[in-house]
């Protein structure tokens, strides 16, 4: 059948090969044709012809850009806040701060640094794995009634890159936001009040760096920590709740309030303190869990000060029977109900333990002797810190951080063999070291202290 195309300088439309010979005859063409303009223009000439024909032809391309719209308040429903828009709005100026023509600029209390955030009906383009994006902040100012909820950012970009947009972009920009807001978060310490907790700002300047521990066991709590934040599918795929907990134990003045405070700044949780012997019953309890946020540390202080926890060698009482609601032997209306140490072992491993994720549980107390030891039992508290005396190594962290002394001292020695024989807390060293900025002097000082204590102690 005879071809009703037109023929072009012989060649036929619609064939393959054809098509393959315009192609070369025309890569050969625009290879001579760039290899002349190299050798003939000078650069700035070239760069300038290069940069009219590439906005000539991308005006002639086709349009394929699409685009997303991501609104203040989600579907118009005041009060649920799109996070996507509140990422888009920190992420887009530090993203592309220098290609901005006009951006708003700020000081915030409590932040040290000047914020920035979008102005209105600007274009801007960011770029990410080689694409470009285009966003575009519609805040409503163009409009009479101007409704601050009804701002809006428009993402465009080229519709072949809907995949990379939705799997890569997006997520990594979410990603990017969470993060900041975890650098800025200010921590807050709440105390249960039954039925509220009282918040305030958590302000506890012990940090992993502050603490006099073994280097050791300081590692080995921050590896805990580290792979208990990045096991969330393990977790998941386990089928356990996404919690931890942990048991301080050791004599006053060891640092377990100080270890605390260095957990909660590490992982930039809040921390709710319960204090047992202000929850009346065990509903009182589930309240106070139930109303705690994800992203927290439970703090039970000095757990053998509630006679719920302690052991009681001449009672046979199983902790796992409810005991809610049994008859007082002194005489308590039964039908009040109570908290007990089932109530407790509950919250900790129990149903109500998996309210909440990224939970972390943390009891201390002074006399783990005297805790019952349903609670002590293998798999109820992840791991179980014992926060001593001051030993050398710990030592040689408080007189760096006092003493600025890195090294090597020549009291250190003394200093070292009295600690190693008497027991002495880091708080009661730390005291020491803190009377006198020269180190030669509160190191003598210090040596004085110990060495009077030590005698005392063995004369008594
Ligand atoms: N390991 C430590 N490293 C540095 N400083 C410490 C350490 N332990 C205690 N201190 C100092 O002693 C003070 C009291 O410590 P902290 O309250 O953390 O001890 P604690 O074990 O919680 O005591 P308590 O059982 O009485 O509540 C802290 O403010 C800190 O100055």
């Amino acid at each position: 059948m005879k071809s009703t195309l037109p023929s072009l300088t012989g060649f036929r439309f619609g064939s393959a090969s054809s098509w393959f010979e315009i192609y070369a005859a025309f890569s050969t063409f625009m290879m001579l044709l760039r290899t002349a303009i190299n050798d003939l223009l000078p650069e700035n000439v070239r760069t300038f012809i290069m940069a009219k024909l590439e906005a000539f032809f991308s005006r002639i391309q086709p349009s394929n850009m699409v685009s997303l719209t991501i609104n203040k308040s989600w579907e118009d429903m005041y009060g649920y806040n799109n996070e996507l828009y509140k990422a888009a709005y920190s992420y887009l100026p530090v993203r592309v701060t220098g290609t901005y023509k006009s951006l708003k600029v700020g000081k915030v209390d409590d932040q040290k640094d000047l914020v920035f955030a979008v102005d209105g009906k600007e274009e801007v383009v960011d770029e990410f794995e080689g694409v470009k994006f285009k966003w575009m902040l519609d805040d409503g100012s163009g409009e009479e009634n101007k409704d601050s909820n009804k701002r809006e950012f428009k993402l465009s970009f080229d519709e072949k890159h809907r995949e990379i947009v939705v799997k890569k972009y997006i997520p990594y920009l979410l990603e990017t936001y969470e993060k900041k807001q975890k650098e800025l978060k200010t921590l807050h310490l709440n105390f249960w009040e039954s039925p509220y907790w009282t918040q305030s700002d958590f302000t506890h300047p012990a940090t992993f760096d502050s603490l006099g521990l073994d280097p050791e066991l300081k590692k080995s709590i921050i590896d805990d920590l580290e792979r208990f934040l990045k096991r969330k599918e393990m977790y998941k795929k386990v089928g356990k709740p996404w919690k931890r907990g942990y048991l301080l134990y050791g004599p006053p003045g060891t640092g377990k309030s100080s270890l605390i405070a260095a957990m909660a700044k590490y992982l930039k949780f809040d921390v709710y303190n319960l204090d047992l012997n202000s929850v009346f019953s065990n509903s009182d309890l589930m309240l106070s869990m139930r109303s705690t946020s994800r992203r927290s540390i439970i703090v039970l202080e000095d757990i053998d000060c509630n006679k719920e926890v302690t052991s009681r060698p001449n009672e046979s009482k199983d902790p796992n029977e409810d005991d809610a609601q049994v008859v007082d032997a002194k005489g308590d209306d039964p039908k009040v109900e109570k908290f007990t140490l089932s109530g407790l072992l509950n919250c900790v491993d129990g149903l109500w333990s998996s309210h909440g994720e990224e939970r972390i549980t943390i009891f201390t107390t002074n006399h783990v002797e005297n805790i019952d030891p349903a609670l002590l039992r293998p798999g109820r508290m992840d791991m179980h810190i014992n926060l001593s005396f001051l030993k050398p190594k710990a030592f040689r962290v408080l007189a760096s951080n006092y003493l600025n002394i890195q090294d090597h001292h020549p009291l250190f020695q003394q200093i070292e063999d009295l600690l190693d024989k008497t027991d002495f807390t880091p708080a009661e060293v730390a005291e020491q070291l803190i009377r006198n900025e020269d180190p030669d002097i509160a190191l003598e000082q210090l040596l004085k202290f110990l060495t009077e204590k030590s005698q005392a102690k063995k004369d008594n």
